[in-house]
């Protein structure tokens, strides 16, 4: 691709098949990963998700953002334990950018904690409640589809442990920062064009984010490394997209957020995006999405990575992992971009 994509262009991301059938999925993912920061996997039945269980999901986040606002209320980020960025977030309590912002993000959130011995750690709203069991099966589902990305990542990387990256986010060893989001984006006739926007520009925070759109929903765009917009279609290999979810499974969106960039010393990217209404006040429709931001253990020590291939990258371009020897903690990190940048965690 160009580098400079105009805004509103959409960009044509990779769509990588990480089947062990595919022994060039560690290199195809290396070279996304440094280029794009974003990319599509194929969501083939041996290490995908279930279409039926996104399509379930979806439902469940409809239903939720359908109820009462007492009902969510109940469950608001607020009403939370102190310091937990689980629970519902009413429109207009998330900014992304607030640098450039006057208004809050035009949507409503509910964060989702990882599961403690099978079981959530936050009460769930009364509709989702019958559904407990489904949430925390998808969760795994994302979890090991995560995993098997790291064991990719430290292919590409060349690393000598497989396991490097997954050990460090095994959740039978303690807690993360993890958060499983759904997100929804009312339609929104009222608004105005040059100030508001669905969610402001942003990087995540976490190691890798798995990103659910739906259909016809579109709105997603990332900062090329160009610095133009460039919008990310649903479906990047069909045109029309199909008729419904279920009938051929999507690929799934995956990027790198900052804590990957940092301990890789800015090979993996952690790109800008940010998600529109849609250009030139055309036709709007709710947007639904879901999030997974994988993070690593809490205690998880982000030394380098002991990879030729970082030191590399590295001594190309004068970049390092380490902030001058000072190893954080996964924990210390997120706690240092929640207090530099936004009020509201991710
Ligand atoms: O809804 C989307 O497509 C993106 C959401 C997002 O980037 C986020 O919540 O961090
Ligand atoms: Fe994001």
């Amino acid at each position: 691709m160009g580098s400079l994509n105009p805004t509103n262009t959409n960009i044509s991301l990779p769509i990588i098949n990480i089947s062990p059938t595919n022994p060039s999925a560690p290199a195809q993912l290396l070279s996304a990963a440094s280029q794009y920061g974003f990319v599509f996997i194929e969501n083939t039945p041996d290490i995908g998700i279930p279409p039926a269980q996104i399509a379930h999901l979806f439902e469940l986040s409809q239903t939720f953002f359908a109820a009462p606002t007492e009902v969510k209320e109940r469950v608001s980020i607020a009403s939370n334990v102190a310091g937990k960025n689980h629970g519902w977030l009413s429109r207009g309590v998330e900014t992304l950018d607030p640098g450039v912002q006057v208004r809050a993000d035009v949507k409503e959130a509910f964060n989702i904690g990882e599961p403690i011995n099978g079981k959530l750690q936050q009460p769930l709203p009364t509709p989702l409640q019958p559904h407990a069991s489904d949430i925390i099966a998808f969760q795994s589902a994302c979890h090991t589809f995560c995993l098997t990305l790291f064991r990719q990542f430290a292919r590409a990387l060349a690393l000598p442990d497989e396991e490097w990256f997954t050990s460090r986010h095994d959740s039978t060893c303690g807690q993360s920062g993890t958060v499983l989001r759904l997100l929804y984006y009312p339609c929104t006739p009222e608004y105005e064009a040059d100030i508001d926007i669905r969610a402001g520009a942003h990087s995540d925070f976490g190691s890798v984010t798995l990103l659910f759109q739906l259909p016809g929903q579109t709105g997603l765009e990332i900062r090329t490394q160009g610095g133009d917009w460039a919008g990310v279609p649903v479906d990047p290999s069909r045109q029309p997209p199909p008729p419904s979810i279920t009938d051929q499974p999507l690929p799934i969106l995956i990027n790198f957020g900052d804590l990957l960039e940092d301990w890789t010393g800015g090979l993996f990217k952690s790109t800008v995006h940010r998600v529109v209404f849609p250009p030139g006040g055309g036709e709007q429709r709710d947007r639904y999405s879901i999030a997974y931001f994988c993070h690593p253990l809490d205690e998880a020590r982000l030394e380098a990575v002991p990879s030729a291939v970082v030191e590399e990258f590295a001594a190309r371009t004068g970049k390092t992992g380490s902030r001058g020897g000072k190893v954080l903690t996964a924990r210390d990190h997120l706690m240092e971009r929640l207090a530099s940048t936004y009020t509201i965690a991710r």
